[in-house]
């Protein structure tokens, strides 16, 4: 759990750029941000999220701005701490290491670079938390896309971070590597004591990643918090679309084997869900996305859903697609969106404070 008085990171940051012949651009970000966990900075291409980031490692120097993190202060009126001196490690795009080296040379190079000493049980630790002990004496050449971002990663770890920057780490890959990087990036957020701050356009690998949120448009921070929280949101153009979903947490409460089924306790609602093998009292996040959510005013048993919820309606808004609307709906302490067509809810005549029922037809496990 994270202690109410740890530290936070302090960013606030107002940077204007302005380029011959390019449109006028303007960074403006105020924010306080937890000093544990992942805080995804998503956005549309354009929105500012890797200038953000940049001007959290020093590589842009924002013409106002104040950053503090874990109680040091990295930039004020006065003072602007040079990239070399930022305890952080930054992990790109491409991968960025040194093709003459081999992957234990690129991390031999951090070791040296390390604000102390590097113990043989953290750098064990590193190496395995990254699964890349059979890789090390490999060049890049001679590494697929997914492995040389892990070794990237555990070298930008191995340089004792106080702070982890990753900018679209998984974008040069296919979505094979993708896939098969995830869970490693997954295990970084529950191993680590320090806070990743992680760029990324993917609802996906948001969902899957982050617990913590800031959304920018245009420049602009339109939203930040806990990412149930921000998902949950249906005035956010960035979060709008095909994709739009809610993202509950909860724990296995029940398996179902003869049916391969696990019922995940999230509050007082549960729901059903193909069982992936995890024992009762697992921590579970799913995915619920508003075009898998129908509405129906009976409980309708007779249909094929499993998923049958309870719901109150609390809000309806146009969609970006002119014949959708987008509904959110309480459920027990939830909240849960429903993507309809305009059709339904006229003939639904649906409005606001009704109750119904929602049928989910699939539920995805983020984890
Ligand atoms: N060196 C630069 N000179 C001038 N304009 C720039 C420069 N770098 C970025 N920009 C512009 O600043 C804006 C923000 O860019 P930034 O790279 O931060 O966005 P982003 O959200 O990270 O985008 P993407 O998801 O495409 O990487 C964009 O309009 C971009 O064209």
């Amino acid at each position: 759990m994270m202690s109410e008085s740890a530290p936070k990171i302090h960013a606030q940051f107002h940077l204007t750029r302005q380029s011959k012949g390019l449109e006028p651009f303007e960074l403006k970000v105020s924010t306080e941000l937890p000093s544990q966990g992942v805080t995804a900075i998503f956005g549309h291409s354009g929105s500012g999220k890797t200038t953000f980031l940049r001007c959290v490692a020093g590589l842009e120097r924002a013409q106002s701005g104040y950053l503090e993190v874990q109680g040091q202060i990295w930039q004020g009126p006065k003072q602007f701490l040079p990239t070399h001196q930022r305890p952080l490690g930054y992990v790109f795009q491409e991968s960025s290491l040194f093709d003459h080296l081999t992957a234990m040379g690129n991390l031999k190079f951090a070791i040296k670079r390390a604000a102390a000493p590097t113990t043989t049980e953290a750098f064990e630790r590193i190496v395995s938390l990254m699964g890349i002990e059979s890789i090390l004496m490999r060049y890049p050449n001679q590494l697929s896309g997914g492995e040389r971002q892990r070794v990237a990663i555990a070298r930008a770890l191995l340089i004792q971070p106080r702070i982890l920057l990753m900018d679209e780490p998984l974008a040069s890959l296919d979505s094979a590597r993708k896939q098969e990087i995830l869970p490693y990036l997954a295990k970084l957020r529950s191993s680590l004591d320090i806070p990743i701050l992680y760029v990324s356009h993917s609802v996906d690998e948001i969902a899957q990643l982050a617990d913590h949120v800031v959304v920018l448009e245009s420049g602009h921070m339109v939203a930040q918090g806990a990412l149930s929280e921000v998902f949950a949101r249906t005035d956010l153009k960035a979060l709008s679309g095909f994709d739009t979903g809610a993202v509950w947490q909860g724990e296995v409460a029940e398996r179902d084997a003869p049916w391969h089924l696990s019922k995940v306790a999230c509050g007082q609602a549960s729901l059903w869900v193909r069982d992936a093998g995890d024992p009762v009292g697992s921590a579970m996040r799913l995915r619920i996305l508003a075009r898998d959510v129908s509405l129906s005013r009976s409980v309708n048993d007779e249909s094929s859903i499993v998923n049958r919820l309870p719901v109150s309606i609390l809000e309806i808004t146009p969609d970006q697609d002119e014949a959708m609307v987008l509904i959110r709906l309480q459920c027990a302490e939830q909240i849960l969106l429903a993507r309809l067509t305009k059709r339904s809810l006229d003939t639904m005549q649906l409005a606001v404070g009704q109750s119904l029922w929602a049928q989910i037809k699939s539920v995805a496990i983020v984890r």
